[in-house]
């Protein structure tokens, strides 16, 4: 990894991540500084080249939603405190209360696709959440579902487990709190983004409790690294999942590499339509 330490003092470098990097503060109270790089990832790997602008892109779309979920304790340091944020990556930081992190990938899913697909092809369920017979890739679901995952440590894989895996990782009153308030999340994510044209198929949430026992929505939110979005119009017309997020990266993939070895460097079209794709769903949902 090429030198990530800031050149302002102040900061110390705690983690990386895929695509974000993470700083303490040395000198204000506990904070974490989130940084979002211009890296993408894909199939667990790290793809070359960076997407120019996407940290920046993707900053803006999580502190929107971060807005528009007024009444939700998030993780957001005071306002106020944002002048310490290191210029060199102003643009593409957030500035956050450090929290207590549950280990819980809170996961919704709205609509059939990706490796949901997959799985109720063979099992007509998706995580162990029986799903109605007949349904296509793509087709929206009876009503959405929490399918929360395991946060494992970098480098491990994510791994699906059940709602009563939850109570017994986080209590029941936590995972019953996680459940709920990520279905009630992403039913107002879902009605603010189609009133905007646009489908928000899939998302994953993370959350974290503070030191006055607030449990607050952390991590990124809702942006095209976490979640998958549709243009709407397109999915009316048929094209079942003309996609805002990774897809272009996911199928230039899935067609050039065998998932053996490195993969191949993604070619300059697969970068612009990507960077241009991602500048698309934030002028659509923000208006900006
Ligand atoms: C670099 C990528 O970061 C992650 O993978 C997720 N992660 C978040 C934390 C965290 N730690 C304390 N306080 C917080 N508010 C947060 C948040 N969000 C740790 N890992």
């Amino acid at each position: 990894m090429a030198d990530i330490e800031l050149t302002t003092p102040g900061w110390t470098h705690t983690y990386s991540g895929k695509v974000r990097e993470l700083y303490a503060s040395t000198v204000l109270p506990p904070r974490v500084l989130m940084v979002a790089t211009d890296r993408v990832s894909a199939f667990d790997h790290v793809l070359e080249p960076a997407i120019p602008g996407k940290g920046e892109l993707l900053t803006r779309l999580s502190l929107w939603w971060f807005d528009q979920l007024e009444g939700m304790p998030n993780h957001l340091a005071p306002r106020e405190e944002w002048s310490s944020i290191p210029p060199e990556v102003a643009s593409r930081a957030m500035l956050v209360r450090e929290l207590t992190m549950y280990p819980i990938e809170c996961v919704v899913r709205g609509y059939l696709s990706g490796s949901g697909w997959v799985e109720y092809q063979e099992s007509q369920s998706v995580c162990g959440v029986p799903l109605p017979a007949g349904l296509r890739d793509g087709d929206r679901l009876p009503e959405p579902i929490y399918t929360p995952a395991w946060k494992a440590p970098l480098g491990q894989h994510d791994e699906n487990i059940s709602y009563e895996r939850t109570v017994e990782l986080v209590g029941e009153t936590v995972a019953a709190a996680l459940r709920d308030l990520s279905l009630a999340i992403f039913g107002r994510a879902s009605t603010i983004a189609e009133a905007r044209g646009v489908i928000l198929a899939d998302t994953k949430f993370e959350f974290g409790v503070d030191d006055d026992g607030v449990v607050r929505l952390a991590d990124e939110v809702l942006t095209s690294d976490s979640s998958r979005y549709w243009d709407a119009a397109a999915y009316a017309s048929g094209n079942r999942i003309a996609s805002f997020d990774k897809q272009i990266v996911r199928d230039w993939m899935k067609a050039n590499w065998d998932g053996t070895g490195e993969p191949p460097a993604l070619p300059a079209d697969i970068v612009e339509r990507t960077a241009a794709r991602y500048r698309e769903l934030i002028a659509t949902l923000t208006g900006a």
